[in-house]
């Protein structure tokens, strides 16, 4: 790439730069995507960039690959229902103290050594994201997961107030018992992009985006529109860990969010790519 192509580059993210200036936007990182250092370094980049040019930035994460190692470390077996973490006391315990701690901290960390401004938060903190035990009609046993009664953004605001990057891990406080509940990082982004009135939610994971068959990478959907949803999951192409995420998009929707992405967070600062150039990536529902 010659000076003036790196120039043009620069100049094409101008408009996307002046349509996000100020504007909030939520990306959730976790899962398989999170487990690479190289691609780790990426986004906490990408989202050092984007926060430096005036977009305020939550970072919202997972960690369920860090909380299965810690739990095998114990001589203890995941176990999931439905696709949600059976959590009993002990692994509540480990929960916490993996997303809240390690995960949390290490990503506070990389922020800060790569010379950006960030704050780790849990759902508890200011009451962030209160919960009560999820007691759903299939008659099946969550343990101490959560369900998300109320979310009280005012410390993600006063942070992006003090030009801070917030961190969020998706562990909640009890309003029905005095216990933390494990949420699922997905819906969590989801409903704190709603109650911030994001812009936009970004769901990094290990695909492409939504495929038309999930064995094969050329079937990548690229737009979904929200009305589309339904039939695609009648149709059986969402399967999987990819119901929740869809959802968790449709709920943003509803509750106002503009655009909402599936991105690869296998790709180098997909992010980048999806927000500051006309290329895009991954799948966006709206
Ligand atoms: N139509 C689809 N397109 C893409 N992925 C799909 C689809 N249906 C099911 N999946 C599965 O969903 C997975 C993503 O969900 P999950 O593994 O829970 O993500 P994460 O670990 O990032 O939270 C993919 O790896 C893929 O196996
Ligand atoms: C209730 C529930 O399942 N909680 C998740 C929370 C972390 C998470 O969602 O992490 P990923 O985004 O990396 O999957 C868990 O315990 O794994």
């Amino acid at each position: 790439m010659n000076n003036l192509e790196r120039a043009q580059t620069l100049v094409e993210a101008l408009p996307y730069i002046q349509q996000y200036y100020g504007k909030v936007v939520v990306i959730k990182y976790g899962g398989n995507a999170m487990i690479s250092p190289e691609l780790f370094d990426a986004v906490m980049e990408d989202i050092i960039l984007l926060h430096l040019v005036g977009i305020h930035v939550v970072l919202v994460h997972g960690g369920g690959p860090e909380i299965n190692d810690m739990l095998g470390k114990i001589g203890k077996e995941p176990k999931f229902v439905r696709g949600l973490r059976y959590t009993d006391e002990e692994t509540m315990t480990v929960v916490q103290g993996v997303l809240c701690g390690k995960v949390n901290k290490d990503l506070v960390a990389t922020i800060i050594r790569k010379g950006g401004r960030a704050i780790g938060l849990c759902g508890i903190d200011g009451c962030l994201i209160e919960a009560r035990r999820m007691r759903r009609d299939d008659g099946e046993d969550y343990g101490l997961v959560g369900d998300i009664t109320t979310i009280n953004p005012s410390v993600v605001q006063k942070a992006m107030e003090d030009n801070l990057i917030p961190v969020v891990a998706t562990v909640a406080i009890g309003i029905d018992a005095d216990t933390s509940y494990n949420v699922n990082a997905d819906t969590a982004a989801s409903r704190l992009a709603v109650s911030l009135g994001a812009e936009k939610l970004i769901i990094l994971t290990d695909t492409r985006g939504v495929l038309r068959d999930p064995k094969d990478d050329a079937t990548l959907i690229k737009v979904i529109k929200r009305g589309e949803i339904q039939a695609l999951s009648d149709a059986g192409v969402i399967s999987g860990g990819m119901i929740p995420k869809i959802e968790c998009c449709a709920g943003a929707i509803d509750g106002g969010v503009k655009r909402t992405h599936i991105l690869d967070g296998r790709i180098p600062h997909s992010i980048l790519i999806e927000m500051l150039t006309d290329e895009g990536a991954g799948t966006m529902i709206f």
